[in-house]
């Protein structure tokens, strides 16, 4: 039989060790600072809101609930000061004082600007693009984008372009999603349909196969064609959507493409085409910011609407490489939900049927066919 990885349906589900035993302590936050955590896939930190607000990534943690991280490196960021109870060990937790958080809502802030302008109109609202290095936090950028629109009453439409990590979906997919309930703060995302009772509202992503790790590894032969799909999907549900299409939307980009090899952006400079991207944050890379700020300034006689408007945001101190290791755990993690449910009592039981390997037929289909 075949396994996918992550999905070893012969074996007992993964039992990462019980939620710990250990005291809980209590961990005071002054205004505007964060607690940085990092848990291991056999490890668990417990975090309970005792007094006073704090959100992570953009959503707000509901007072005396219990969230349980497992698998994690993130944040828990507070605008005026909390008390949070934590219990379990993480490899790593600090404070920090220095964080992005007033960037990232100024330019919440500046897209609702142009929602609103967009509503008005009947037009399509902001075509965000992130674009960055690896670990630069793109994805973190996209999630609290969306969590801040989302708590704005916005139904914002979030796509994933970057194989490495799945969005409501396995990896080595490409996905779109309309967020019009608040996102999971345990599972990231959410959960969709296919991932077993959520006590959120699931969300619908459509999701296309890409099947490749890296987005830069084909000289875009796969992935310009399936990105010139999932745009054509995304604008025409919008245009079908009053609300969705005031909102707009905010892609996400693997941090290889960022790379320009030779100075080139083939693959980028087709997603800006396709989805007629109106706003680019370039997070940390003051060459990238160039390359692309020299690429679309504006040329005379065109009108100022059609300009990109490009923006150079600081990559947070809390953003942390994730090794290959950590990455294929994620990866493994992320097969085994689709499969198996979130919960760790695993919700779902899926079916396997096992077959020879000879009796599997592999087709390849050639360039240009
Ligand atoms: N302020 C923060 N504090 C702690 N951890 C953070 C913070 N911001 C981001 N992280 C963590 O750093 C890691 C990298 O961030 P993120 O996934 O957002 O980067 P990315 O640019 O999307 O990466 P990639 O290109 O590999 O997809 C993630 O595990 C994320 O949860």
């Amino acid at each position: 039989m075949i396994a996918l990885p992550g999905l070893n349906l012969a074996a007992p589900p993964p039992n990462p060790s019980p939620p710990p035993t250990t005291q809980s302590r209590t961990q005071d936050l002054t205004p505007n600072t964060e607690f940085r955590f990092e848990v291991s896939f056999t490890r668990h930190l417990s975090v309970k809101l005792l007094t006073g607000t704090a959100e992570y990534f953009g959503t707000e943690l509901a007072p005396s609930t219990t969230y349980t991280f497992t698998g994690t490196k993130g944040a828990i960021y507070t605008w005026h000061g909390c008390k949070l109870e934590l219990s379990g060990d993480a490899e790593s937790e600090y404070v920090a004082e220095e964080t992005t958080m007033v960037s990232v809502l100024n330019a919440h802030f500046a897209l609702e600007g142009a929602r609103e302008r967009a509503a008005a109109r009947g037009e399509m609202g902001p075509r965000v693009m992130v674009v960055g290095p690896e670990n630069s936090g793109k994805t973190s950028l996209v999630r609290a984008l969306t969590a801040y629109a989302v708590k704005g009453g916005r139904q914002p439409m979030v796509v994933n372009l970057d194989p490495r990590e799945g969005m409501l979906s396995v990896p080595g997919t490409f996905s779109a999603a309309a967020f019009s309930s608040i996102l999971d703060v345990e599972e990231g995302w959410g959960s969709s349909p296919i991932s077993g009772p959520s006590p959120l509202p699931v969300k619908m992503p459509l999701v296309y196969q890409y099947g490749l790790k890296d987005a830069d590894s084909e000289e875009g032969k796969v992935f310009r064609p399936l990105v010139t799909r999932v745009a054509l999907a995304v604008t025409s549900r919008l245009e079908e959507d009053r609300e969705g299409k005031a909102a707009g939307f905010v892609v996400d980009t693997a941090g290889g493409m960022a790379l320009g090899k030779a100075g080139a952006y083939d693959n980028l400079e087709h997603v800006v085409s396709e989805f007629s991207v109106t706003t680019i944050f370039v997070l940390s890379s003051e060459r990238l910011y160039s390359d692309l700020s020299r690429k679309y300034a504006p040329r005379p006689g065109t009108s100022p609407s059609d300009a990109i408007s490009i923006i150079r945001l600081d990559k947070s101190g809390g953003c942390v490489d994730r090794d290959e290791s950590y990455m294929k755990a994620l990866r493994h993690a992320q097969i085994r939900a689709y499969f198996f449910g979130h919960t760790s009592d695993a919700a779902l039981a899926p079916h396997s049927q096992s077959a020879a390997f000879d009796e599997l037929a592999v087709y390849r289909v050639r360039d240009g066919e």
